[in-house]
């Protein structure tokens, strides 16, 4: 097993967004995250890459207990993220934005860093426009350069936080395309993403969350068919992507 959450929680304040959460990911899987507005998607995958410490519980990367890991020793140790809102250093090339997460993110030097910012700007379709500043590119450009910036690091797990926000359909296949290139060159992938039809066409596996607690988990078509999943959506925007994904 690659991740393991055991019971993990977190909670701010008075507000418990994630009561007990357990999951498992097999390395080599491709996960798609979903659940309402609020479930406590983020949170998740904050407690997976250490932005967010859990309350109680326990974290497990290849069999190692890595809960009391920051951010940064778990990057170093193979997760890499990408934010919801892409935040890359505007005034930096694509390419001195991948070489910093090499750098910074997994404490590569010298040529290592170098091969691996290569590496992740390559990978992601981005050499043309390597040497423009990332202020200047465009949305499926700078959404590129998030799964760059993230690869650069060299995952083992990657986490995707609603990374397709803003594209169009034809910009959409193409990120969607990257991501499956990705997950084929050895990367498990957790992907939340609110187009549930996207992720159902690349997933092997879809958890649904709602309240902080995984209320269905298996293969997307049963997933999208189940009645629990059916109801937390009724009436949402989701219900007809769950309807077009079913089918
Ligand atoms: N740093 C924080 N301080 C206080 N409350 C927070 C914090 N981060 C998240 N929350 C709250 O925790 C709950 C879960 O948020 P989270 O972002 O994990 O949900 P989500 O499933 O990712 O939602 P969305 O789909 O809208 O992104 C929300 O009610 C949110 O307002």
């Amino acid at each position: 097993m690659l991740l393991e959450l055991r019971d993990t929680s977190k909670r701010y304040g008075d507000m418990v967004v994630i009561p007990k959460l357990s999951l498992s990911v097999e390395d080599g899987e491709f996960i798609g995250v979903i659940g309402p507005n609020g479930a406590g998607k983020s949170t998740m995958f904050g407690l997976i890459s250490g932005s967010t410490a859990c309350d109680s519980g326990s974290v497990f990367l290849d069999g190692k207990d890595i809960t009391s890991f920051d951010a940064a020793e778990r990057c170093k140790a193979g997760i890499g993220r990408t934010f919801q809102i892409p935040q890359p250093f505007e005034g930096m090339t694509a390419f001195e934005n991948a070489l910093v997460a090499a750098t910074f993110g997994n404490g590569r030097h010298g040529h290592a860093a170098q091969a691996a910012a290569v590496d992740a700007i390559e990978g992601c379709g981005l050499e043309a426009v390597a040497d423009k500043l990332a202020g200047t590119l465009t949305l499926l450009q700078r959404k590129r350069l998030e799964l760059a910036r993230a690869l650069a690091t060299r995952p083992r797990l990657l986490l995707l936080d609603e990374v397709a926000g803003g594209l169009t359909d034809d910009e959409m296949q193409q990120l969607l395309q990257l991501i499956v290139t990705i997950h084929q060159g050895g990367v498990t992938i957790l992907w939340i993403e609110h187009l549930v039809h996207a992720l159902v066409s690349a997933a092997d596996r879809l958890v649904v969350l709602a309240s902080g607690a995984v209320i269905c988990d298996g293969d997307p078509k049963t997933v999208m068919a189940d009645q629990m999943v059916r109801d937390t959506y009724l009436g949402s925007d989701i219900e007809e992507e769950l309807d077009h994904a079913a089918h």
